[in-house]
């Protein structure tokens, strides 16, 4: 399988070189260049499989000969063994057609850790066969920055800086990235928000000279091997209630468009999804974009579900390239509008290709706080703000005999305080967490500097 950029102009990769490569060289992201197809009685050879086998089956397509299939079995198993449930990704009824797919049992309890522990096992092995060394660069609004820390902790040949924006991450989520004592860990407390963070990695990526000097690379769904380990769930959850003989539809908190841009490389595989349902809480700028067809940036507003505090949402661009027909010249011009202006109108042709296949609702703060309220009444199911901002949007959708499912992102106990609040009970950290609050911490503050972040980079690194 070979990979190409979304704005065409970047050299044509292996899904190895893509998966230490990151951003392309063009500024855009890798996609692989033709969309394999699983017949319907493939799908439906799922249904009783291990999660494990399942995942095998759905990505090994996808990697080509980058590794053997003995190799790459042996990395989805160890990927998943530390996963406290047997299913990995099971699936809880909360209403008649309704389904929640809880994504929070991996080591550090968001859907992250289903990509995360596998790329950390594949550069691994990728880096111990070339003996080359990388440094990893990631933004996270949270949960991408602890699951980064988990999988590449302690690796001999890589250091990992995660930027997160200060003061606008759970405590348990600064935690979580302040507490691993490994020297290859380094997590930097940025002065702005998610997007600056995220500008300032993409920033790096294009830097070319710092860049090589280095050995960039990146684990945010820039990697196309992030987006591809999360398409596993789409189809394993289908196939429980039903696929390929019946339609599902999902309902997927969303801030980057990683997780729910899986779920359309799983339809365009051939999943019978009828709906891929954008839920956005106050920063709605995908709700904005599918409803007027205009994308345009208004600066992010701190909420309770600050994972999705994100306006410049990465992965909008890799559905635009399918929505305008593999164009990449178009994708560059909306990109370069994106820059200059602060957005851009998507095409009447590609705004009616993407309401094809997704819908999208808004959850505001209330909204949120409600839902866990209700859910936590109705079911006692506790939910955190992320993933009741999916279960709110979901319930607002048309009536359809296709089962809905929401993705539940994130357990509980990363949020407490606006969990407690709603529910008036305090969720409590699983037993590997327990003594989270008493790990002493070690992070730097820094400006929104480019020149200063990579200054840092620079000086800490293992050379
Ligand atoms: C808990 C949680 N829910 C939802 C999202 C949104 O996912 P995505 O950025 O892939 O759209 C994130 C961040 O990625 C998250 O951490
Ligand atoms: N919500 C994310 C933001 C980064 O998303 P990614 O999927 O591109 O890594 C987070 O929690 O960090």
């Amino acid at each position: 399988m070979r990979y190409v950029s979304t704005r065409g102009m970047a050299p044509v990769l292996s899904f190895e070189e893509a998966m230490l490569t990151g951003l392309a060289r063009d500024g855009g992201l890798y996609v692989p260049e033709t969309v394999p197809a699983m017949a319907p009685e493939d799908i439906a050879a799922l249904a009783g499989m291990s999660y494990e086998d399942a995942a095998f089956r759905i990505m090994w397509p996808f990697i080509g000969e980058a590794f053997g299939a003995e190799e790459f079995h042996a990395v989805i198993s160890r990927a998943y063994a530390g996963f406290d449930h047997a299913a990995r990704a099971p699936l809880v009824q909360l209403g008649v057609n309704h389904f929640l797919l809880e994504l929070f049992h991996g080591p550090t309890l968001a859907f992250k850790d289903f990509a995360m522990q596998m790329i950390g096992q594949l550069f691994q092995a990728a880096l111990e066969r070339s003996g080359k060394r990388v440094t990893i660069v990631g933004a996270t609004s949270g949960d991408t920055g602890s699951a980064a820390i988990e999988a590449f902790r302690g690796l001999d040949n890589v250091d990992v800086f995660i930027l997160f924006p200060e003061g606008r991450v759970s405590e348990v989520q600064r935690r979580q990235m302040t507490t691993p004592a490994e020297s290859n860990v380094h997590a930097l407390a940025v002065k702005g928000d998610f997007d600056d963070c995220q500008a300032r990695v993409k920033d790096m990526f294009n830097d070319f000279a710092f860049r090589d000097a280095v050995g960039l690379a990146g684990v945010n769904s820039i990697n196309w091997a992030r987006v591809l380990a999360q398409v596993v769930y789409y189809f394993t959850s289908a196939v429980s209630l039903g696929a390929p003989h019946r339609a599902v539809r999902f309902t997927v908190p969303t801030g980057n468009f990683g997780d729910i841009f899986a779920g359309y490389v799983a339809h365009r595989m051939g999943l019978p999804v009828e709906k891929l349902v954008i839920a956005t809480n106050q920063n709605d700028i995908l709700h904005r974009a599918l409803i007027s067809g205009a994308y345009r940036t208004e600066g992010v507003v701190p909420s309770i579900s600050p994972s999705m505090d994100i306006q410049v949402s990465s992965n909008f661009e890799r559905v635009l390239f399918e929505a305008y027909g593999r164009d990449g010249a178009a994708v560059v011009q909306q990109m370069d509008a994106l820059k200059a202006e602060g957005g851009f109108v998507i095409s009447q042709g590609a705004l009616e290709n993407l309401r094809e296949v997704f819908a999208s609702g808004r959850c505001s703060e209330e909204g949120t706080r409600a839902t866990i309220a209700a859910l936590h009444d109705e079911t006692g199911q506790v939910l955190c703000p992320h993933s009741a901002v999916g279960v709110k949007v979901a319930r607002e959708q048309p009536e359809s005999a296709a089962p809905m499912i929401t993705l539940a992102t994130a357990h509980p106990a990363k949020f407490p305080d606006a969990v407690a609040k709603a529910t008036g009970q305090r969720p409590s950290l699983p037993p590997r967490l327990a003594d989270l609050f008493d790990r002493p911490e070690r992070m730097t503050t820094i400006e929104n500097d480019l020149s200063a972040i990579e200054a840092f980079i620079e000086e800490r690194r293992a050379k």
